[in-house]
Formats: C-alpha cells, sequence, structure tokens
C-alpha cells in the first residue's frame, strides 16, 4: 500500500482539566492525523470521553488550545454521535426529519437539504423506511440514522462516543461497515472512544492508549492494515498481534 503523508488536523497543546480539584489532564498534549480514524482507549474512568467532548467542545477545558487545521471550533463543521442513540434522536421528528435537522438549522434552502439527504440515503444504501419515527425503528437503526444526521453537514470531523456500546453484535458489525465505507468514500477525520478493544483496533489508524488518571498517553499505537477490513480482518495475524499489544499496554496501566 502506497505511503499517505500524515497531516495534523488536530492540535491539542497544554491541555489542564481536573473534576473537583482532582486532576484528569494535567499539560496534555495530542495530534490527531487528518483523514484517519483514531480509536481512544484505556482504564475505565481514565477519560477517554472527556478528552474527546472538550475536542468536540461539549465539556469546557481549564486551559489549553485546541486547533483544527489551525481554526477554532467554531470555524469548523463537526459531527458527534452519541452513545445513547435513543436519547439523542429529536422523537418527535421523523427520521428523515432528524436527519435533516442540522441542514435546515444552519438555514440551508429546502432544495438543498432534500438532495443532501437523498445522497445520505443512496450512500448509505438505506432499506427501511425514514419517514417512520426513532421509536418505529430497531436500535441499530436509530443509531445509523444518527451517524446520517452527524454526516448530513458533510463535517471535518466525527466523533462518536461509544457507538457500538448499546448494539448487539450483529449490528455492531453493521455499523462498522457502514461508518468504514463512509471513510472510504468521504476520508474524513474520526474519532472514536471505545471501552471495545476489538472495536477500537478494528477500524483505526492509530488507537490511543490512555494511562489512568492523571492521564497521560500510554502508547499512540499505528495500525496500518490494509482497508477494508472485513469481520475475517479479526483473525488476520496483523490484526490480532496488535489488539494483543495493545492488551499488554493496558494491563500494564491498570496495574499501574
Ligand atoms: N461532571 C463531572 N464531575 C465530576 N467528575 C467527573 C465528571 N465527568 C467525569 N468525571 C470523572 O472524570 C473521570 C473521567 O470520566 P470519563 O467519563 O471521561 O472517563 P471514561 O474513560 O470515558 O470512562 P468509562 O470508561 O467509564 O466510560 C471519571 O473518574 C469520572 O468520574
Amino acid at each position: 500500500m502506497a505511503l499517505r503523508r500524515e497531516r495534523t488536523h488536530i492540535t491539542v497543546r497544554g491541555l489542564n482539566k481536573a473534576f473537583k480539584g482532582q486532576p484528569l489532564y494535567r499539560d496534555f498534549d495530542l495530534d490527531l492525523p487528518e483523514g484517519r480514524i483514531v480509536s481512544i482507549f484505556g482504564p475505565n474512568g481514565c477519560g477517554k470521553s472527556t478528552l474527546m467532548n472538550m475536542i468536540a467542545g461539549l465539556i469546557p477545558v481549564d486551559s489549553g488550545s485546541i486547533l483544527f487545521d489551525g481554526k477554532s471550533l467554531k470555524q469548523t463543521v463537526i459531527g458527534y454521535v452519541f452513545q445513547q442513540y435513543r436519547e439523542a434522536l429529536f422523537p418527535w421528528l421523523k427520521s428523515i426529519d432528524n436527519i435533516a435537522y442540522p441542514l435546515r438549522r444552519a438555514g440551508m434552502p429546502e432544495p438543498a437539504v432534500k438532495a443532501r439527504v437523498e445522497e445520505l440515503i443512496a450512500s448509505f444504501e438505506i432499506q427501511f423506511d425514514l419517514n417512520r419515527y426513532p421509536y418505529e425503528l430497531s436500535g441499530g437503526q436509530q443509531q445509523t440514522v444518527c451517524i446520517m444526521r452527524a454526516l448530513a453537514p458533510r463535517p471535518e470531523v466525527l466523533f462518536l462516543d461509544e457507538p457500538f456500546s448499546a448494539l448487539d453484535y450483529e449490528m455492531t458489525l453493521f455499523i462498522r461497515e457502514k461508518l468504514q465505507e463512509i471513510y472510504l468514500k468521504s476520508g474524513v477525520t474520526m474519532v472514536i472512544v471505545s471501552h471495545d478493544l476489538e472495536d477500537a483496533v478494528y477500524l483505526a489508524d492509530k488507537v490511543l492508549l490512555l494511562t489512568r488518571r492523571p492521564t497521560r498517553i500510554a502508547e499512540y499505537m499505528t495500525f496500518d492494515m490494509p482497508r477494508p477490513r472485513t469481520p475475517d480482518s479479526m483473525s488476520d495475524p496483523r490484526f490480532v498481534a496488535a489488539k494483543a499489544h495493545a492488551l499488554d499496554v493496558f494491563r500494564r496501566e491498570v496495574k499501574g
């Protein structure tokens, strides 16, 4: 595979965050590469979600800088997929209107909204009825709607907080494939928080392995197995070795 040039997309510098006087991140630096998938993995409570949410602007930092290609968050279009898809969708809007919501809110003219939604439906090869309300859909279908909504405004970065944790295994495989397809088509930078090592490694170009708090980077592991990866990839020796290595680092960090 030809080597792709790695360009930094998100730069985190001198990040500090404490909860109730207890430091979580102290002078923390991180670079997230453009057009790659980075998974964040680490011990329970080490601050995976907090880190991603600070980058996505959902949680304030105490101090430090976070820039997207040198720009602030306000100047950047991002998408966010929540773990709890049931609570993330607006129950009073049909699924299709949930997807269109961020476009309408941004004042996009209706014909352009329709065209963008149609484009998403085609690229996701949606087989279910998007005129249904979210509660009429299965969990996997609801999570698919959440991902489509997050992608609707063509974000530069897509953040996903444990996107598989509320799904059964079959749906996990389905959503993983969809995310990989979208990534291969659009090259969007993705950041995924995962508490499952298999999920963390499967989609990732890089796995950010964190320590216990106060949280540091234990290892920023590169996983360059070619794409598309398939369920068979999980028995590939390269996948098995990457997962075993990440598990070693994790065990060392948990033991302290
Ligand atoms: N609003 C808050 N107030 C006080 N403490 C908080 C708050 N949010 C998070 N914390 C604490 O900060 C730490 C990191 O939380 P966070 O949810 O980011 O960790 P995580 O690695 O994503 O956790 P998990 O693996 O349990 O999902 C935890 O110890 C948590 O209890």
